[in-house]
């Protein structure tokens, strides 16, 4: 039996989901003579560790009740008294989580597996890379910072996968990998890569009011947890980022235009997510509702496009004919164009436009967001990389 020990990072709607995964495919995993050992958990405030990391990790029975007290809203302390484990609050948590790293890193081998919405954890995750653990990524944040954080954690190549950061469970990543590492260039990319925002544009097409959308969008688990970062088109921003560094562009956020949906007097510095979501994004609902009546009387309709072709890179609305591939999705799913014929009722796509997928490009689609098929975008993740482990 290979044994793959972790610490999950972040256990909000995806990592509680990617838990539940865990332990609901034990039998299957261990068919396949794997075993996941969860040895750590951390929130924003602790972490909670197997006190026997080296020879057991925490049992399923304490990572289903972690994930009931997480989804109740307390911290990790809360855990204390339950099974054998220790809980280690903020800051000894790091020097906790480093010593697991050092220990298990270069012996048994680790896997870090960020599921948080933290630009912080970039700070453990360069470190652990030098303690020789792998890492996993659904927070698109540790890529999306610096060009040298990015290369840092791209040190050991076959030891990072972030599948989730663009597509949620969609296989992007290594579509868009196998094709760089066939020599095959990518010409163009063009996606609707928000299962958010091709939610909110299917659904204010059909007559609902954005804010009425967004509020039931994230109660969906498709957005971010400032559901501002999809409607500032941040969060699509990161993920362009994401792919244009995968080609081998050296650029930033700054780099990337950026249209947001909504006005710097309702960004996070000016008011909070509650206010935004109960008072500002009310203010919204007549202006998207106008430009996507707009759209329609000229046959077509909105979608938020992510463009990357040579130099450029921009992300924004795009008013696109009704029967496109793009103006064709519906709801949460997504696209990216590497080219099989897309359903006609679909939501998030991506489109790879390369020598060998000029005319008929490669297309990846279906759904793009949601902590299900994200956590189980992670779970692959960690199972793709069980030949690191001995
Ligand atoms: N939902 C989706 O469809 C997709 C999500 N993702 C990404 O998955 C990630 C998680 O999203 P989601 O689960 O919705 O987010 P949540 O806000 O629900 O959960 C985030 C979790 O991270 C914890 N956390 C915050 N800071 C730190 C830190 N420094 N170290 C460790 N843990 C920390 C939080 O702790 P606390 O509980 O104490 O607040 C919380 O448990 C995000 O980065 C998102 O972009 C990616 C693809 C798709
Ligand atoms: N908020 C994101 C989730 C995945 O990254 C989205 O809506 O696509």
């Amino acid at each position: 039996m290979k044994t793959i020990p972790l610490i999950l990072m972040g256990c909000g709607g995806v990592g509680r989901q990617l838990l539940q995964h865990i332990v609901s495919c034990r039998s299957l995993h261990s068919q396949q003579g794997l075993n996941l050992k969860v040895v750590g958990v951390c929130d924003s405030q602790s972490v909670v560790a197997s006190a026997d990391f080296l020879n057991k990790g925490l049992d399923d029975s304490f990572l289903l009740e972690l994930c009931r007290v997480k989804l109740g809203g307390s911290s990790l302390s809360k855990l204390g008294d339950f099974g054998e484990c220790q809980v280690f609050a903020h800051p000894e948590s790091q020097g906790k989580i480093l010593d697991i790293a050092a220990q298990l890193g270069k012996s048994t081998g680790l896997v870090f597996v960020d599921c948080s919405a933290s630009s912080d954890t970039i700070t453990v995750l360069k470190q652990v890379v030098d303690k020789g653990c792998c890492i996993v990524l659904a927070n698109k944040k540790p890529l999306t910072s610096k060009m040298e954080d990015f290369n840092k954690l791209f040190t050991y190549p076959r030891r990072i996968r972030h599948e989730s950061t663009v597509g949620a469970g969609l296989p992007v990543i290594a579509s868009l990998n196998r094709i760089i590492s066939s020599g095959d260039p990518v010409q163009r990319i063009v996606g609707s890569l928000s299962g958010t925002l091709g939610y909110v544009m299917s659904e204010v097409e059909d007559g609902k009011p954005l804010s009425q959308v967004v509020r039931a969008a994230k109660s969906l688990g498709y957005t971010e947890p400032d559901p501002r970062d999809d409607l500032g088109g941040m969060d699509v921003a990161r993920k362009a980022l994401i792919l244009a560094r995968i080609l081998g562009r050296q650029i930033n956020l700054d780099n990337i235009q950026i249209e947001s949906l909504y006005a710097e007097e309702m960004g996070p510095n000016v008011m909070t997510v509650e206010d935004f979501l109960n008072h500002g994004i009310l203010l919204l609902d007549k202006d998207i509702q106008a430009r996507v009546e707009k759209a329609s009387s000229n046959g077509n309709v909105l979608r938020y496009v992510c463009v990357i072709e040579g130099s450029r890179c921009e992300v924004g609305i795009q008013e696109l004919p009704k029967n496109s591939a793009l103006g064709r999705l519906r709801g949460s799913d997504n696209v990216v164009k590497l080219l099989l014929s897309p359903p006609s009722s679909c939501k998030w796509q991506l489109e790879i436009y390369t020598r060998c997928y000029s005319d008929q490009p490669l297309v990846i689609q279906g759904a793009g967001a949601g902590n299900d098929t994200t956590a189980a975008g992670v779970l692959a993740d960690i199972v793709d990389i069980q030949d690191l482990f001995p």
